[in-house]
């Protein structure tokens, strides 16, 4: 190992990805039947003892179809309580756990009403990260397979807007299905390149993100306006706290809620979770020496700042940890295409900020690292259920290195109900954290 793996990352200032949010607090009603998910299930085999399966939503064939080619066998509990409504057109505000499936609900939904006509945006997508909107619309993708009239776009800032333009003006390449950052859609409405005055279904992921930061809920605002008002408004997220919730149900009208019944069900079961105190400038030789010893499918390691990305990613490859890097300094189309780097299995370690730490499904993920720990609850849970996905099962490690991450690492177990325990010294046992 090269002595630069010894190195400590230089402080920077708290980074621009990172936002605070209001620490929430009480437990919340269920509307969702418990997760039947065991500790050793595996991707595609959550079943719930009173099961649906898809063909009971009575989907159009093409769905069907399509729904069969993706490997999904058996509807996850939220699909199973979400859907029956959400093709019918109601309000849904939705919080399940990570991975578990809330991305198909929408999907599959605004498909199943999807009457697609030349020239008009029936359903927009609205989500906070570019390459988060990359994904859902590969999801769109993936599902309207059989739907060959139906067409899909994806917004984002990061790229010329004229292209964006151009796209929309050409009868040839105008989409009826939007997903977009909400910054490039509202240019492209006060541009009056983009239209949504015939918009039925309007979707927010992540939506306690989308709406937390007054820039961004400014854009969705204007974005909301230029639509009609009946339209369906469905709102998602694994973390939706009690203050977010009154901001969400401003857009909504009737909405199914669906909340878990209270927050220690949030925590993924086959995802084990463990703590390793340290000092700062221990943590690059500590990273070096849980890379060598865990077993791991992909990994990915979250800092607190781009600098430290970079910075970090360096010290790996030059250490003969072959990884790559994703944060928001990075061009966007390298962003993207190392995002499909990661995601096709090109490379096995990805050093990241929180512009990943939600919404990205990497089904090969099987550690998670907090290489820096989070400064709020909420963003560790959605960190470390970038491994576990669908109820796989998952490793996460979380660096502990100051007071203020020591009151982080108790709030999470306080608000999650969960135990994060010593990362036991003998390591732990790759059977328990390895889908075979
Ligand atoms: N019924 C199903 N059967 C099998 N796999 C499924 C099913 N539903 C979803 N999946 C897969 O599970 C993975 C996680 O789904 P998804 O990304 O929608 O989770 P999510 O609830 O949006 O998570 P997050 O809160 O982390 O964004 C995806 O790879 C998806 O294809």
């Amino acid at each position: 190992m090269s002595h630069q793996i010894e190195e400590e990352l230089l402080e920077y200032d708290e980074q621009e990805d990172v936002q605070q949010v209001v620490a929430p607090t009480a437990a919340v009603t269920s509307t969702e039947a418990e997760a039947g998910e065991g500790d050793d299930a595996k991707k595609g085999s959550y079943v719930g003892i009173h099961s649906t399966g898809f063909k009971d939503f009575l989907l159009k064939p093409e769905l069907a179809r399509a729904i069969v080619d993706c490997g999904f066998e058996h509807p996850s509990e939220v699909q199973q309580v979400c859907i029956p409504q959400s093709i019918h057109g109601t309000d849904v505000l939705c919080q399940a756990k990570s991975g578990l499936g809330k991305t198909a609900v929408f999907v599959l939904s605004t498909l199943q009403q999807l009457e697609p006509v030349a020239g008009e945006i029936s359903t927009v997508v609205i989500c906070h990260t570019r390459e988060l909107a990359y994904q859902i619309r590969n999801e769109y993708q993936r599902f309207s397979k059989y739907m060959p009239e139906v067409r899909t776009a994806v917004f984002y800032g990061g790229t010329p807007i004229k292209n964006d333009a151009e796209l929309l003006k050409n009868p040839e390449t105008a989409p009826h299905i939007v997903v977009a950052t909400p910054g490039r859609l509202n240019a492209l409405l006060r541009d009056k390149s983009i239209r949504l005055n015939n918009v039925k279904n309007f979707v927010i992921d992540e939506c306690d993100k989308v709406l937390e930061g007054i820039a961004m809920r400014r854009d969705v605002q204007e974005i909301f306006r230029a639509t009609p008002h009946e339209k369906q408004v469905m709102f998602f997220s694994a973390t939706l706290s009690k203050e977010i919730r009154p901001i969400c149900k401003k857009f909504l009208q009737s909405p199914l809620e669906i909340y878990v019944d209270d927050e220690a069900k949030l925590t993924l079961h086959g995802l084990q979770q463990y703590y390793i105190k340290l000092a700062e400038k221990e943590k690059n030789r500590k990273l070096a020496e849980l890379l060598d010893s865990l077993d791991f499918n992909q990994v990915i390691i979250f800092v607190r700042s781009t600098a430290r990305a970079n910075q970090l990613n360096e010290i790996l490859n030059s250490s003969g940890f072959p990884s790559i890097c994703i944060h928001s300094g990075i061009e966007q189309e390298e962003r993207i295409a190392r995002y499909k780097a990661f995601k096709d299995f090109q490379k096995r370690i990805c050093v990241t900020t929180d512009v990943f730490g939600r919404g990205i499904d990497i089904e090969r993920i099987n550690l998670a690292i907090n290489y820096d720990l989070p400064s709020e609850a909420d963003q560790y849970l959605h960190r470390v259920g970038r491994a576990g996905r669908f109820g796989t099962k998952g490793l996460a490690v979380s660096f502990v290195s100051s007071e203020a991450d020591e009151k982080v690492l108790a709030d999470i177990q306080s608000r999650f109900d969960v135990k994060i325990a010593e990362f036991p010294e003998g390591g732990v046992d790759p059977s328990t954290y390895m889908n075979v």
